[in-house]
């Protein structure tokens, strides 16, 4: 792997789509909320090495890798193919980025036409760039079907003829038709059974060192990009939020969202997988409307507390959760207590009646003990619900427990493992005690 500059370079790259606004806002006029599905992405993936893109489900790994090949336009950003602005590529220079730069799909006969054979599958990119004569082309699909594992002989074949492992190795060959140097792997492997799993990665891998391709693997499979990666850059709700060599990034994780992730893996024994369970809790914010600051704060088991609070995390986080529940108006007041006892949302809760209304909110939405001082804190907010205040409540828990992780978004360093966190860039771990890996 050559250390020098890098094959493709990724700088603030952003991609927001303005589809599927809601009918609610359309009806009512409301300014669109693009899903902002990659938000300032910046990465350089070199020469002849694999960049692993790992995250969760929706958090826009597919997104970046097809911006990346220009395939999306980006809403912003740049990004440079060996030295060269892909958004300024035109005609025969975008045609020559479009060869030397391919994808291959998690299955890539979903989006073909099932009445073309194996054959003019593979030949159609020599077809479109006008590579050759009819017969020379027909030799170089020959060839490539037999380098990917088949044989020349089926190319007459029509893909519902092939296994899925086969039809993944027919994928490939169509990326490799024209020689490439960047290959965009988008969960090559996810649609197959581990056994054609390890072969498909294998094959990859020795095209790889035959043909010095240079990799961006996509994938949420930690164990495939474990195998296969150099390096690996984690991404959560559109941002890179970790990046760094494959073993110091599995071994030693920075970022709480990455140690969440890799807890996360299924594990052998009944006792861990239990444990797994707790891990990566809470829900995906929207790409909508992603947290200020930290994106990951709203689930982080380490967010980080106002200096000298005298809280332990799990009650911090407790509080932080209520907290956002608050702001977000998401607790029901229709029914508190036993047989919808309280319900301030029909005229309010009689002063009288207010202490029995707060202690029965607090029972029901935190499970921690609290110092007294912070019951103090927390009743008063909740309180303020008795009058449906909701801005009142969220500004008198902010007031307490605001936290750096919201007021300031942490950056992506530069260096070798670089990572996007509060509990780095700024220098000290409040909870290093209950977290000594960190
Ligand atoms: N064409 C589109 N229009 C509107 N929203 C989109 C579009 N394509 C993707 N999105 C949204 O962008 C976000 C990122 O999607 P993307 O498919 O890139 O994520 P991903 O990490 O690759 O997920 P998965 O592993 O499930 O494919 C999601 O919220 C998705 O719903």
């Amino acid at each position: 792997m050559s250390i020098d500059e890098p094959l493709v370079r990724v700088e603030d790259l952003e991609k927001y789509f303005w589809e599927n606004d809601s009918i609610v806002d359309r009806l009512f006029g409301d300014e669109a909320v693009p899903v902002r599905a990659v938000d300032g992405v910046s990465l350089d993936i070199y020469r002849g090495e694999t960049l692993g893109l790992v995250g969760e489900s929706g958090c826009g790994k597919s997104t970046a890798g097809e911006t990346i090949l220009r395939l999306q336009e980006p809403t912003d950003g740049r990004v440079e193919f060996d030295g060269e602005p892909v958004a300024e590529l035109s005609g025969s220079d975008l045609q020559a980025f479009r060869s030397e730069s391919q994808i291959v799909f998690q299955d890539p006969f979903s989006s073909l036409d099932p009445r073309m054979t194996v054959g003019s599958i593979i030949r159609q990119p020599l077809d479109i760039h006008g590579v050759g004569t009819t017969e020379q082309r027909r030799e170089r699909v020959r060839e490539l079907l037999e380098r990917v594992g088949l044989a020349a002989d089926q190319l007459d074949r029509y893909p519902h003829e092939f296994s899925g492992g086969q039809r993944q190795r027919i994928g490939i060959a169509r990326a490799l038709a024209l020689e490439p140097d960047f290959i965009v792997l988008d969960e090559p492997t996810s649609a197959l059974d581990v056994s054609v799993q390890a072969q498909v990665l294998n094959l990859l891998d020795d095209l790889q060192n035959e043909f010095d391709l240079t990799y961006l693997l996509i994938s949420h499979d930690l164990s495939v990009i474990r195998h296969v990666c150099d390096r690996v850059a984690v991404m959560y709700l559109g941002e890179i939020v970790e990046v760094g060599p494959v073993e110091a990034l599995f071994e030693d994780p920075k970022h709480p969202y990455t140690q969440a992730l890799l807890e996360s893996v299924p594990r052998a024994s009944t006792d861990e997988r239990e444990r797994d369970r707790e891990t990566l809790a809470g829900d995906v914010p929207s790409p909508r409307d992603p947290p200020s600051g930290c994106r990951f704060r709203t689930r982080c088991p380490n967010v980080i507390p106002p200096d000298e609070l005298d809280l332990d995390q799990q009650a911090y986080r407790a509080i932080m959760t209520l907290r956002e529940r608050v702001e977000r108006r998401d607790i029901s007041l229709e029914s508190v207590g036993d047989d919808g006892q309280f319900d301030p949302t029909s005229g309010g809760i009689p002063e009288e009646d207010i202490p029995e209304f707060v202690e029965t909110l607090r029972t029901r939405l935190l499970d921690t003990d609290l110092p007294p001082r912070h019951d103090r804190i927390v009743d008063e907010a909740l309180a303020e619900l008795a009058d449906e205040n909701w801005d009142e409540a969220a500004t008198r828990l902010r007031e307490a427990y605001e936290s750096v992780c919201e007021r300031k978004q942490p950056t992506l360093e530069n260096g070798d493992h670089p990572v996007a966190c509060h509990l780095y860039t700024d220098g000290s771990d409040p909870f290093a005690e209950t977290n000594p890996q960190l």
